[in-house]
């Protein structure tokens, strides 16, 4: 009996055409992203970091609503890719912008190998994965750019990644259109967590028939500090931790 969880379609045939629209994105760098979509499209789907069904709208939907971010990044700047998954938006802009150095930032080993792999596999020198939280990373490094997409609401995202942002940095949070709405229920959350100011980007107009949208968000002359979880319920005196319990780095 056919297993149902496996997609009945052959891995090679899974690939999607390249639409013309591609070059205009990726200019010299197109058989690099072509090569990323193959991947996607074959051991992508088979090791379940991308869903069968996404196979046919891998372009539109995904590599090219990421690549058109591409031309907001400042040349030579370092990145880093908050939840990179399958290195989306992360390993798109590295292959977009090779001057650009780009560290993809997944806690999940499975999504870390299949990571290193495509790596090594499109031959990209500037970019480097590393296995764990956001908040691993806190106090430890900053970037020019931080990027995120479809990680956690703007709120959570700014807590998570504004204390990676070096002074005069910003989050780039690929979202959807409802994202003016979570600007606004999330404002206070933002400015706790250390954002100067933000806005909202529409990109690829052009070359997409739905543009990306993004939240811009930008930080001041001084990296934010995290902000405690306010999530994390508050300690009593003389309590026991709990053994379960995680605590967020310092
Ligand atoms: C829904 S996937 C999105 C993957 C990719 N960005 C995309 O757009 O397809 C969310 C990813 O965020 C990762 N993630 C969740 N919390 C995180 C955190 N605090 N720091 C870094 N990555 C996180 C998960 O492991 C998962 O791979």
């Amino acid at each position: 009996m056919p297993d149902p969880s496996r997609p009945a379609v052959p891995p090679e045939e899974r690939i999607p055409p390249t639409p013309s629209s591609a070059v205009t994105v990726f200019g010299d760098r197109l058989e690099v992203a072509e090569h990323y979509v193959a991947l996607l499209a074959t051991t992508g789907i088979d090791h379940g970091l991308v869903g069968p069904r996404e196979a046919p709208r891998l372009w539109e939907r995904h590599v090219l609503g990421c690549g058109v971010v591409a031309p907001l990044l400042g040349p030579s700047s370092t990145l880093a890719d908050i939840g990179s998954g399958a290195g989306l938006p992360g390993l798109v802009l590295a292959l977009a912008r090779p001057d650009v150095t780009v560290t993809l930032v997944e806690p999940l080993h499975r999504r870390v190998i299949w990571l290193e792999r495509a790596v090594t596999e499109l031959g990209l020198g500037n970019v480097t994965v590393h296995e764990g939280r956001a908040e691993s990373l806190w106090t430890h490094r900053t970037f020019d750019v931080v990027t995120a997409r479809a990680v956690a609401r703007i709120g959570v995202l700014a807590g998570w990644c504004l204390p990676l942002v070096a002074p005069g940095g910003r989050l780039l949070a690929i979202k959807g259109r409802s994202i003016e709405d979570e600007l606004r229920e999330d404002a206070a959350a933002l400015t706790a967590a250390g954002a100067d100011a933000w806005q909202v980007e529409q990109l690829g107009s052009s070359v997409l028939e739905q543009p990306a949208t993004l939240a811009v968000l930008e930080v001041g002359d001084r990296t934010p500090s995290p902000v405690p979880d306010r999530r994390t319920p508050a300690k009593r005196p003389g309590a026991k931790r709990s053994t379960s319990t995680r605590r967020r780095p310092r």
